[in-house]
């Protein structure tokens, strides 16, 4: 029998079940990976927005990391809402110490909702500390723009930024994502060798909640298994834009996406979506 495979999320909950890590061990388990997480911030959230946020004490993030790595040694770990330069440090040490586990950043910094998730103290120390460390980074064209210091509104644009945050920052691959470009949802695929655009069809639908989180722990998932990393990506996009798709129709903001919606590819839309 082959050995089960596991991946693990460090990031903020949603305690509606959309973003952050539910909707990682939603995707984990839609991938058929075993999901593990160490909570970095509770937030007290919805699809309406952020209403409070607690930190985890930086000892006990480590005691749930020493945790993990103790019984379980993961296959992937993905992070999602790191907020300090404490967390991300700490974080930094886990990563380093395993170089062979393939690193997945999702560089969040603000919630669908327009909520700050990540301290602007902090930007520099995701730069210069884990950026290099990644085996992908999934920044949104904000967070791109961000990480390069400046602004991006084409397709070009997007390009340029994978290649800055590839060859001049030192990740091993970026997906800059389109979601918030316009009409298009492009999104630019660079591995220091190829720039690969990833296209998909643009659903019209508000129920984004998590797209991002849902995107990156694809992602996760895949590298897990072993799946080669174009390939991941590219599993990835096909399984956010399903989740997309197929809306369930609950919350009363940006609601939910639907991270079963891989499986109902190829069936007519539910009854009662909003598409
Ligand atoms: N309306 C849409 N229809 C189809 N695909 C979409 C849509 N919006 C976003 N996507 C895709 O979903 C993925 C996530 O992209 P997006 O830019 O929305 O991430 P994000 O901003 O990090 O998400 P979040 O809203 O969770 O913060 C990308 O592959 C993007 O192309
Ligand atoms: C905890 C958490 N992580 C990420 C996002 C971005 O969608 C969110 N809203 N909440």
């Amino acid at each position: 029998m082959n050995q089960i495979k596991s991946a693990l999320t460090i990031a903020g909950t949603d305690p509606t079940g959309g973003a952050g890590i539910h909707a990682d061990l939603k995707t984990f388990q839609e991938r058929e990976v075993f999901g593990m997480s160490v909570i970095t911030s509770a937030v007290a959230q919805n699809t309406m927005g952020v209403q409070a946020v607690e930190h985890m004490p930086i000892a006990f993030i480590e005691e749930q990391l020493k945790s993990v790595f103790d019984d379980i040694v993961p296959d992937a770990i993905k992070t999602g809402m790191v907020s300090s330069v404490d967390m991300m440090q700490l974080i930094a040490t886990y990563i380093k110490d395993r170089p062979s586990v393939p690193y997945i950043l999702d560089p969040v910094m603000v919630a669908t909702s327009g909520d700050a998730l990540m301290e602007e103290a902090s930007r520099e120390v995701l730069k210069d500390e884990l950026l290099p460390l990644a085996k992908v980074v999934t920044p949104n064209v904000p967070e791109a723009e961000i990480l390069i210091n400046s602004k991006i509104e084409t397709i070009d644009d997007m390009k340029r930024a994978a290649r800055l945050i590839v060859d001049g920052k030192g990740a091993t691959s970026a997906v800059v994502k389109g979601g918030h470009l316009g009409e298009d949802v492009t999104d630019v695929f660079y591995d220091g060798h190829e720039m690969v655009l990833l296209s998909g069809e643009r659903y019209e639908t508000n129920h984004t909640h998590g797209t991002g989180c849902t995107f990156a722990a694809a992602i996760t998932a895949e590298l897990a298994k072993g799946t080669e990393l174009k390939q991941a990506v590219e599993l990835a996009k096909e399984f956010v834009s399903a989740a997309l798709q197929y809306p369930l129709g609950i919350g009363k903001g940006n609601g939910p996406t639907n991270h079963w919606g891989y499986r109902l590819k190829g069936l007519p839309n539910q009854k009662g979506s909003d598409m």
